[in-house]
Protein backbone atom coordinates (compact mmCIF):
# COMPACT_ATOMS: atom_id res chain seq x y z
CA UNK A 1 0.00 0.00 0.00
CA UNK A 2 1.57 3.21 -1.10
CA UNK A 3 1.89 5.45 2.15
CA UNK A 4 0.64 9.28 1.69
CA UNK A 5 3.98 10.57 2.44
CA UNK A 6 5.72 8.99 -0.25
CA UNK A 7 6.49 9.75 -3.95
CA UNK A 8 5.46 13.57 -4.37
CA UNK A 9 5.67 15.38 -7.93
CA UNK A 10 8.04 18.36 -7.81
CA UNK A 11 7.77 20.05 -11.17
CA UNK A 12 10.11 23.27 -11.29
CA UNK A 13 9.52 25.99 -13.79
CA UNK A 14 12.37 28.29 -13.84
CA UNK A 15 14.15 30.42 -16.43
CA UNK A 16 17.35 29.07 -17.45
CA UNK A 17 19.27 31.32 -15.54
CA UNK A 18 17.23 30.21 -12.02
CA UNK A 19 17.93 26.88 -12.91
CA UNK A 20 21.63 27.05 -12.99
CA UNK A 21 21.65 29.24 -9.65
CA UNK A 22 19.45 27.07 -8.31
CA UNK A 23 21.58 23.72 -9.25
CA UNK A 24 18.63 21.48 -8.75
CA UNK A 25 20.84 18.66 -9.11
CA UNK A 26 22.23 19.16 -5.29
CA UNK A 27 18.31 19.72 -4.81
CA UNK A 28 17.55 16.34 -6.33
CA UNK A 29 20.72 14.61 -4.27
CA UNK A 30 19.43 16.68 -0.97
CA UNK A 31 16.13 15.14 -1.69
CA UNK A 32 17.72 11.78 -1.66
CA UNK A 33 20.08 11.81 0.86
CA UNK A 34 17.68 13.61 3.89
CA UNK A 35 16.00 10.46 6.11
CA UNK A 36 13.73 13.18 7.22
CA UNK A 37 12.35 13.69 4.16
CA UNK A 38 9.36 11.67 2.17
CA UNK A 39 9.94 10.42 -1.38
CA UNK A 40 10.30 13.42 -3.95
CA UNK A 41 10.27 12.63 -7.90
CA UNK A 42 11.85 15.98 -8.70
CA UNK A 43 10.93 17.41 -12.75
CA UNK A 44 11.95 20.13 -15.19
CA UNK A 45 9.08 21.56 -16.75
CA UNK A 46 9.30 23.48 -20.20
CA UNK A 47 7.06 26.00 -20.89
CA UNK A 48 7.30 25.64 -24.58
CA UNK A 49 5.65 21.56 -24.46
CA UNK A 50 2.55 21.23 -23.80
CA UNK A 51 1.81 20.36 -19.74
CA UNK A 52 -0.36 17.44 -19.33
CA UNK A 53 2.06 15.17 -20.61
CA UNK A 54 4.66 16.49 -18.43
CA UNK A 55 2.60 16.11 -15.17
CA UNK A 56 0.91 15.24 -12.99
CA UNK A 57 2.61 17.55 -10.50
CA UNK A 58 1.67 17.14 -6.60
CA UNK A 59 3.50 21.06 -6.47
CA UNK A 60 4.66 23.18 -9.19
CA UNK A 61 7.42 25.77 -7.73
CA UNK A 62 7.94 28.35 -10.32
CA UNK A 63 9.34 31.47 -10.44
CA UNK A 64 7.73 33.42 -13.80
CA UNK A 65 9.08 36.49 -13.50
CA UNK A 66 10.09 36.77 -17.08
CA UNK A 67 7.63 35.63 -18.53
CA UNK A 68 4.93 37.91 -16.92
CA UNK A 69 6.83 41.07 -17.68
CA UNK A 70 7.32 39.98 -21.17
CA UNK A 71 3.70 38.96 -21.32
CA UNK A 72 2.76 42.45 -21.58
CA UNK A 73 4.31 42.91 -25.02
CA UNK A 74 5.37 40.34 -26.24
CA UNK A 75 2.45 37.34 -27.64
CA UNK A 76 4.72 34.71 -27.51
CA UNK A 77 5.13 35.30 -23.63
CA UNK A 78 1.59 35.68 -23.37
CA UNK A 79 0.66 32.26 -25.08
CA UNK A 80 2.94 30.54 -22.56
CA UNK A 81 1.76 31.94 -19.44
CA UNK A 82 -1.80 31.67 -20.56
CA UNK A 83 -1.27 28.04 -21.14
CA UNK A 84 0.40 28.10 -17.78
CA UNK A 85 -2.73 29.37 -16.18
CA UNK A 86 -4.97 26.86 -17.99
CA UNK A 87 -2.44 24.31 -16.83
CA UNK A 88 -3.30 25.69 -13.16
CA UNK A 89 -6.37 26.36 -13.62
CA UNK A 90 -7.63 22.59 -14.59
CA UNK A 91 -5.37 21.16 -11.55
CA UNK A 92 -6.73 22.23 -8.77
CA UNK A 93 -5.23 19.26 -6.95
CA UNK A 94 -1.40 20.66 -7.99
CA UNK A 95 -0.17 23.45 -5.38
CA UNK A 96 1.56 26.39 -6.71
CA UNK A 97 4.04 27.64 -5.22
CA UNK A 98 3.72 30.67 -5.15
CA UNK A 99 0.20 31.46 -6.23
CA UNK A 100 0.63 33.75 -9.45
CA UNK A 101 -1.23 36.72 -8.41
CA UNK A 102 0.70 37.14 -5.18
CA UNK A 103 3.98 36.86 -6.79
CA UNK A 104 2.54 39.09 -9.38
CA UNK A 105 1.95 42.24 -7.61
CA UNK A 106 5.93 42.10 -6.11
CA UNK A 107 6.71 42.55 -9.52
CA UNK A 108 5.10 46.57 -9.46
CA UNK A 109 6.91 48.56 -7.16
CA UNK A 110 4.18 50.58 -6.64
CA UNK A 111 2.07 47.24 -5.87
CA UNK A 112 5.25 46.25 -3.29
CA UNK A 113 5.73 49.67 -1.52
CA UNK A 114 1.69 49.49 -1.07
CA UNK A 115 2.26 46.38 1.00
CA UNK A 116 5.15 48.03 2.86
CA UNK A 117 3.83 51.02 3.89
CA UNK A 118 0.59 49.07 5.27
CA UNK A 119 3.44 47.05 7.64
CA UNK A 120 3.76 50.56 9.29
CA UNK A 121 0.33 49.84 11.09
CA UNK A 122 0.39 46.13 11.33
CA UNK A 123 3.65 45.81 13.06
CA UNK A 124 3.44 49.42 15.17
CA UNK A 125 4.62 47.88 18.38
CA UNK A 126 8.04 46.49 16.93
CA UNK A 127 8.73 49.55 15.34
CA UNK A 128 8.52 48.22 11.74
CA UNK A 129 8.35 50.86 9.17
CA UNK A 130 9.37 51.41 4.99
CA UNK A 131 10.40 55.09 4.30
CA UNK A 132 7.89 57.61 2.76
CA UNK A 133 7.85 56.99 -0.94
CA UNK A 134 5.89 58.53 -4.29
CA UNK A 135 5.32 57.12 -7.12
CA UNK A 136 6.16 58.76 -10.32
CA UNK A 137 3.40 57.35 -12.97
CA UNK A 138 4.80 59.77 -16.21
CA UNK A 139 6.49 62.76 -16.80
CA UNK A 140 5.43 65.92 -15.56
CA UNK A 141 6.85 69.05 -14.95
CA UNK A 142 9.71 69.28 -12.73
CA UNK A 143 7.91 71.53 -10.28
CA UNK A 144 4.79 69.01 -9.72
CA UNK A 145 7.30 66.91 -9.06
CA UNK A 146 8.93 68.79 -6.42
CA UNK A 147 5.59 69.99 -4.82
CA UNK A 148 4.42 65.80 -4.53
CA UNK A 149 8.17 65.49 -2.80
CA UNK A 150 7.49 67.83 -0.38
CA UNK A 151 3.97 66.87 0.41
CA UNK A 152 4.62 62.97 0.90
CA UNK A 153 7.50 63.84 3.48
CA UNK A 154 10.29 62.67 1.44
CA UNK A 155 13.74 63.79 2.64
CA UNK A 156 17.44 64.41 0.58
CA UNK A 157 19.12 62.68 -0.57
CA UNK A 158 16.24 59.97 -2.35
CA UNK A 159 16.42 56.75 -3.86
CA UNK A 160 15.04 56.81 -7.54
CA UNK A 161 13.45 53.11 -8.54
CA UNK A 162 12.13 51.83 -11.72
CA UNK A 163 8.50 50.74 -11.74
CA UNK A 164 9.05 46.84 -12.60
CA UNK A 165 11.06 45.46 -10.35
CA UNK A 166 12.34 42.46 -12.31
CA UNK A 167 15.01 42.16 -14.79
CA UNK A 168 18.18 43.95 -15.48
CA UNK A 169 17.00 47.06 -15.93
CA UNK A 170 15.46 46.91 -13.18
CA UNK A 171 18.64 47.34 -10.98
CA UNK A 172 19.47 50.65 -11.95
CA UNK A 173 18.81 52.75 -9.54
CA UNK A 174 20.09 56.58 -8.90
CA UNK A 175 21.04 59.04 -5.79
CA UNK A 176 19.47 62.26 -6.13
CA UNK A 177 20.45 64.93 -3.83
CA UNK A 178 18.67 68.11 -4.46
CA UNK A 179 15.13 69.20 -5.77
CA UNK A 180 16.71 70.51 -9.00
CA UNK A 181 18.33 67.26 -10.22
CA UNK A 182 14.63 65.64 -9.67
CA UNK A 183 15.33 66.69 -13.76
CA UNK A 184 17.37 63.09 -13.66
CA UNK A 185 14.61 60.85 -13.25
CA UNK A 186 12.77 58.41 -15.84
CA UNK A 187 9.01 57.53 -15.31
CA UNK A 188 7.43 55.36 -14.32
CA UNK A 189 9.46 54.79 -11.05
CA UNK A 190 9.74 55.45 -7.59
CA UNK A 191 11.33 57.96 -5.14
CA UNK A 192 12.01 57.12 -1.84
CA UNK A 193 13.61 58.89 1.24
CA UNK A 194 17.19 57.26 1.40
CA UNK A 195 17.33 56.07 4.92
CA UNK A 196 21.30 55.74 6.65
CA UNK A 197 21.55 52.28 7.66
CA UNK A 198 25.57 51.94 8.18
CA UNK A 199 26.08 50.10 4.89
CA UNK A 200 24.54 47.15 6.41
CA UNK A 201 21.99 45.23 4.22
CA UNK A 202 19.95 42.00 6.01
CA UNK A 203 18.28 39.94 3.66
CA UNK A 204 15.93 37.37 5.25
CA UNK A 205 14.96 34.69 3.50
CA UNK A 206 11.68 32.81 3.65
CA UNK A 207 11.06 29.07 3.29
CA UNK A 208 7.43 28.30 4.31
CA UNK A 209 7.37 29.18 8.00
CA UNK A 210 11.47 29.15 8.13
CA UNK A 211 13.45 32.00 7.58
CA UNK A 212 17.22 33.00 7.13
CA UNK A 213 18.72 35.87 7.82
CA UNK A 214 22.40 37.05 5.90
CA UNK A 215 24.28 40.38 6.28
CA UNK A 216 25.34 41.90 2.89
CA UNK A 217 27.17 45.10 2.14
CA UNK A 218 24.44 48.06 1.12
CA UNK A 219 24.52 51.70 0.27
CA UNK A 220 26.90 53.90 2.59
CA UNK A 221 25.67 56.56 4.83
CA UNK A 222 25.30 60.37 3.27
CA UNK A 223 25.07 63.68 4.86
CA UNK A 224 21.28 63.67 5.71
CA UNK A 225 19.14 66.86 3.78
CA UNK A 226 19.72 68.41 0.45
CA UNK A 227 23.48 69.38 -1.15
CA UNK A 228 24.55 70.55 -4.73
CA UNK A 229 26.09 67.33 -5.13
CA UNK A 230 25.57 65.61 -8.69
CA UNK A 231 23.24 62.28 -9.01
CA UNK A 232 25.23 58.98 -8.41
CA UNK A 233 23.50 56.74 -11.31
CA UNK A 234 24.14 53.19 -9.84
CA UNK A 235 23.51 49.41 -10.17
CA UNK A 236 21.89 47.73 -7.30
CA UNK A 237 23.79 44.54 -8.11
CA UNK A 238 26.83 46.32 -7.76
CA UNK A 239 26.40 47.44 -3.72
CA UNK A 240 24.24 44.51 -2.78
CA UNK A 241 25.21 41.16 -3.84
CA UNK A 242 27.52 39.27 -1.15
CA UNK A 243 30.80 40.30 -3.69
CA UNK A 244 30.11 43.59 -4.01
CA UNK A 245 32.37 46.06 -3.38
CA UNK A 246 32.42 49.61 -4.35
CA UNK A 247 32.85 53.39 -3.42
CA UNK A 248 29.52 53.12 -2.50
CA UNK A 249 29.64 50.60 0.16
CA UNK A 250 32.04 51.51 2.99
CA UNK A 251 30.50 49.79 6.11
CA UNK A 252 30.25 52.38 9.19
CA UNK A 253 29.03 51.01 11.90
CA UNK A 254 26.92 47.38 12.40
CA UNK A 255 23.83 47.42 14.08
CA UNK A 256 22.12 44.18 14.47
CA UNK A 257 18.29 43.22 13.84
CA UNK A 258 16.38 41.68 16.93
CA UNK A 259 15.03 38.53 15.86
CA UNK A 260 11.48 38.37 17.41
CA UNK A 261 11.20 41.72 15.07
CA UNK A 262 11.79 40.00 12.11
CA UNK A 263 10.35 36.90 12.99
CA UNK A 264 6.89 39.41 13.15
CA UNK A 265 7.95 41.35 10.20
CA UNK A 266 7.84 37.50 8.39
CA UNK A 267 4.86 36.35 9.74
CA UNK A 268 2.52 39.59 9.08
CA UNK A 269 4.40 39.23 5.42
CA UNK A 270 3.41 35.94 4.77
CA UNK A 271 -0.40 36.34 6.15
CA UNK A 272 -0.29 39.90 3.44
CA UNK A 273 1.41 38.20 0.48
CA UNK A 274 -0.10 34.77 0.61
CA UNK A 275 3.62 33.51 0.05
CA UNK A 276 5.55 31.07 0.90
CA UNK A 277 8.95 32.02 -1.07
CA UNK A 278 10.26 35.40 -0.69
CA UNK A 279 12.87 37.49 0.60
CA UNK A 280 12.63 40.92 2.28
CA UNK A 281 15.40 43.28 2.68
CA UNK A 282 15.47 45.50 5.41
CA UNK A 283 18.11 47.99 6.94
CA UNK A 284 18.15 49.58 10.50
CA UNK A 285 18.14 53.30 10.75
CA UNK A 286 21.30 54.37 12.28
CA UNK A 287 19.25 57.58 14.00
CA UNK A 288 16.22 55.97 15.28
CA UNK A 289 16.78 52.50 15.01
CA UNK A 290 13.71 51.42 13.56
CA UNK A 291 13.46 48.35 11.42
CA UNK A 292 12.97 49.10 7.81
CA UNK A 293 11.93 47.15 5.20
CA UNK A 294 13.15 48.56 1.49
CA UNK A 295 12.39 45.96 -0.63
CA UNK A 296 10.48 42.63 -1.06
CA UNK A 297 11.81 40.08 -3.79
CA UNK A 298 9.94 36.96 -5.24
CA UNK A 299 11.67 33.73 -4.75
CA UNK A 300 15.30 34.84 -3.85
CA UNK A 301 18.36 33.65 -4.75
CA UNK A 302 18.76 32.29 -1.10
CA UNK A 303 22.80 32.92 -0.78
CA UNK A 304 24.17 31.64 1.79
CA UNK A 305 21.25 29.60 3.47
CA UNK A 306 22.90 26.06 3.06
CA UNK A 307 19.68 24.55 4.48
CA UNK A 308 17.43 26.14 1.43
CA UNK A 309 16.82 22.96 -0.46
CA UNK A 310 15.92 20.68 2.67
CA UNK A 311 13.99 23.63 3.83
CA UNK A 312 11.75 24.03 0.87
CA UNK A 313 11.70 20.29 0.76
CA UNK A 314 9.79 20.00 3.96
CA UNK A 315 7.77 23.05 3.43
CA UNK A 316 6.79 21.69 0.35
CA UNK A 317 5.89 17.93 2.97
CA UNK A 318 3.88 20.09 5.08
CA UNK A 319 1.82 21.80 2.19
CA UNK A 320 0.79 18.18 0.88
CA UNK A 321 0.27 16.82 3.91
CA UNK A 322 -2.70 19.57 4.55
CA UNK A 323 -3.77 18.96 1.30
CA UNK A 324 -4.20 15.78 1.89
CA UNK A 325 -5.76 16.16 5.05
CA UNK A 326 -8.35 18.88 3.88
CA UNK A 327 -8.27 18.31 0.45
CA UNK A 328 -7.47 20.86 -1.94
CA UNK A 329 -8.80 24.52 -1.82
CA UNK A 330 -9.67 26.59 -4.82
CA UNK A 331 -10.40 25.32 -7.91
CA UNK A 332 -11.36 27.34 -11.16
CA UNK A 333 -14.86 28.99 -12.05
CA UNK A 334 -15.57 26.41 -14.97
CA UNK A 335 -15.66 23.41 -12.07
CA UNK A 336 -19.13 23.53 -11.16
CA UNK A 337 -21.30 21.33 -8.59
CA UNK A 338 -23.32 20.72 -10.94
CA UNK A 339 -20.89 18.50 -12.82
CA UNK A 340 -21.48 16.17 -9.85
CA UNK A 341 -24.72 14.78 -9.75
CA UNK A 342 -25.20 13.29 -6.62
CA UNK A 343 -24.72 9.38 -7.35
CA UNK A 344 -23.89 6.56 -5.05
CA UNK A 345 -23.28 4.26 -8.16
CA UNK A 346 -19.62 3.16 -8.26
CA UNK A 347 -17.57 1.52 -10.14
CA UNK A 348 -16.46 -0.91 -7.79
CA UNK A 349 -14.46 -2.82 -10.90
CA UNK A 350 -12.04 0.36 -11.60
CA UNK A 351 -11.69 1.09 -8.18
CA UNK A 352 -10.71 -2.05 -7.07
CA UNK A 353 -8.53 -2.10 -9.69
CA UNK A 354 -6.70 1.16 -9.11
CA UNK A 355 -6.48 0.30 -5.43
CA UNK A 356 -4.77 -3.04 -6.06
CA UNK A 357 -2.55 -1.29 -8.03
CA UNK A 358 -1.23 1.09 -5.81
CA UNK A 359 -2.44 3.67 -7.66
CA UNK A 360 -5.04 4.66 -4.72
CA UNK A 361 -3.27 4.39 -1.50
CA UNK A 362 -5.50 4.04 1.26
CA UNK A 363 -6.78 7.31 2.69
CA UNK A 364 -5.43 8.92 -0.18
CA UNK A 365 -8.23 11.49 -1.70
CA UNK A 366 -8.29 13.89 -4.91
CA UNK A 367 -10.49 15.78 -6.96
CA UNK A 368 -10.62 15.42 -10.65
CA UNK A 369 -9.22 18.76 -12.62
CA UNK A 370 -11.81 20.74 -12.84
CA UNK A 371 -14.76 19.74 -10.42
CA UNK A 372 -15.04 21.53 -7.57
CA UNK A 373 -14.65 20.02 -3.95
CA UNK A 374 -17.53 20.90 -1.57
CA UNK A 375 -16.64 23.99 0.53
CA UNK A 376 -14.57 23.01 3.77
CA UNK A 377 -16.05 19.48 3.55
CA UNK A 378 -13.41 17.17 5.02
CA UNK A 379 -11.65 14.51 2.36
CA UNK A 380 -11.11 11.07 3.40
CA UNK A 381 -11.12 7.91 1.52
CA UNK A 382 -10.76 4.07 3.33
CA UNK A 383 -11.09 1.11 1.17
CA UNK A 384 -10.97 -1.85 2.25
CA UNK A 385 -10.67 -4.87 -0.14
CA UNK A 386 -12.53 -8.01 0.02
CA UNK A 387 -12.05 -10.55 -2.38
CA UNK A 388 -13.15 -8.51 -5.15
CA UNK A 389 -15.50 -6.02 -3.43
CA UNK A 390 -14.18 -2.23 -2.62
CA UNK A 391 -15.96 -1.34 0.51
CA UNK A 392 -16.36 2.54 1.61
CA UNK A 393 -16.43 3.95 5.48
CA UNK A 394 -18.01 7.28 5.83
CA UNK A 395 -17.75 8.45 2.55
CA UNK A 396 -20.33 9.27 0.12
CA UNK A 397 -19.52 8.77 -3.31
CA UNK A 398 -19.61 11.57 -5.64
CA UNK A 399 -18.48 10.54 -8.94
CA UNK A 400 -16.08 7.92 -9.88
CA UNK A 401 -13.85 9.16 -12.93
CA UNK A 402 -14.57 6.97 -16.25
CA UNK A 403 -12.19 4.32 -16.49
CA UNK A 404 -10.15 5.89 -18.77
CA UNK A 405 -9.03 8.66 -16.74
CA UNK A 406 -8.18 5.97 -13.72
CA UNK A 407 -5.87 3.88 -15.82
CA UNK A 408 -3.38 6.40 -14.94
CA UNK A 409 -4.13 9.12 -12.39
CA UNK A 410 -4.83 9.12 -9.09
CA UNK A 411 -7.26 12.47 -9.65
CA UNK A 412 -9.80 9.98 -11.01
CA UNK A 413 -11.85 9.56 -7.90
CA UNK A 414 -14.09 12.10 -6.54
CA UNK A 415 -15.20 11.50 -2.99
CA UNK A 416 -17.31 13.99 -0.88
CA UNK A 417 -16.99 13.09 2.77
CA UNK A 418 -18.55 15.05 5.71
CA UNK A 419 -18.93 14.03 9.39
CA UNK A 420 -15.98 11.46 9.19
CA UNK A 421 -14.81 11.58 12.63
N1 LIG B 1 15.41 53.67 1.07
C1 LIG B 1 16.66 53.27 1.06
N2 LIG B 1 17.55 53.78 1.93
C2 LIG B 1 18.83 53.38 1.92
N3 LIG B 1 19.33 52.49 1.05
C3 LIG B 1 18.51 51.97 0.15
C4 LIG B 1 17.13 52.30 0.13
N4 LIG B 1 16.55 51.61 -0.87
C5 LIG B 1 17.52 50.87 -1.41
N5 LIG B 1 18.69 51.07 -0.81
C6 LIG B 1 19.97 50.48 -1.18
O1 LIG B 1 19.92 50.14 -2.55
C7 LIG B 1 20.03 48.73 -2.73
C8 LIG B 1 19.09 48.25 -3.80
O2 LIG B 1 17.76 48.52 -3.45
P1 LIG B 1 16.58 47.50 -3.75
O3 LIG B 1 16.71 46.34 -2.84
O4 LIG B 1 15.32 48.22 -3.74
O5 LIG B 1 16.98 47.08 -5.23
P2 LIG B 1 16.66 45.81 -6.09
O6 LIG B 1 17.40 45.93 -7.37
O7 LIG B 1 15.21 45.62 -6.12
O8 LIG B 1 17.32 44.69 -5.23
P3 LIG B 1 17.26 43.11 -5.46
O9 LIG B 1 18.53 42.73 -6.14
O10 LIG B 1 17.15 42.55 -4.07
O11 LIG B 1 16.05 42.82 -6.28
C9 LIG B 1 19.73 48.16 -1.35
O12 LIG B 1 20.36 46.93 -1.20
C10 LIG B 1 20.32 49.21 -0.45
O13 LIG B 1 21.72 49.12 -0.42
O1 LIG C 1 18.85 36.62 -3.57
P1 LIG C 1 19.02 38.06 -3.85
O2 LIG C 1 20.29 38.66 -3.52
O3 LIG C 1 17.84 38.88 -3.40
O4 LIG C 1 19.14 38.20 -5.38
C1 LIG C 1 18.06 38.10 -6.23
C2 LIG C 1 17.83 39.48 -6.78
O5 LIG C 1 17.43 40.26 -5.71
C3 LIG C 1 16.78 39.45 -7.81
O6 LIG C 1 16.66 40.73 -8.30
C4 LIG C 1 17.13 38.48 -8.92
O7 LIG C 1 16.08 38.43 -9.81
P2 LIG C 1 16.04 39.23 -11.17
O8 LIG C 1 16.34 38.19 -12.21
O9 LIG C 1 14.67 39.76 -11.15
O10 LIG C 1 17.05 40.31 -11.12
C5 LIG C 1 17.34 37.10 -8.36
O11 LIG C 1 17.73 36.29 -9.39
P3 LIG C 1 17.37 34.74 -9.47
O12 LIG C 1 15.89 34.64 -9.67
O13 LIG C 1 18.13 34.32 -10.66
O14 LIG C 1 17.81 34.12 -8.18
C6 LIG C 1 18.37 37.09 -7.29
O15 LIG C 1 19.61 37.40 -7.87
Amino acid sequence: TGSPMSGRRVGFCLSDKKRKRMNLHAFHRCSLTDPSLGEFFLSQIDLARPLVPQGPFDVIVHKLSDVIVEAEHDSRSQQLLANFQSYVAAHPGTVLLDPLPAMTQLLDRFASYRIMTKLHNSLRDWRICSPPYLEIHSVSDPSSIQQAVMAQGLSFPIICKTRVAHGSLSHEMSLIFSEGSLADIHPPCVLQSFVNHGAVLHKVFVVGDQHFCVERPSLKNFPSGPCDRETIFFNSHQVSKPESSSDLTAVSRIVGVTSEAVAALVKELRVQLGMALFGVDVIINIQTHTLTVIDINIFPGYEGVPQFFSALLSHIESVLDKQTFAGPQAVGPSATSTALSTSRTVDTRSLSDAARDNRLPLRFCSCHPGFQMKHNSCFYFIVEEAEEMVTYSCVEVMQIGNSQNSRNSLHTVIIIAQNIY
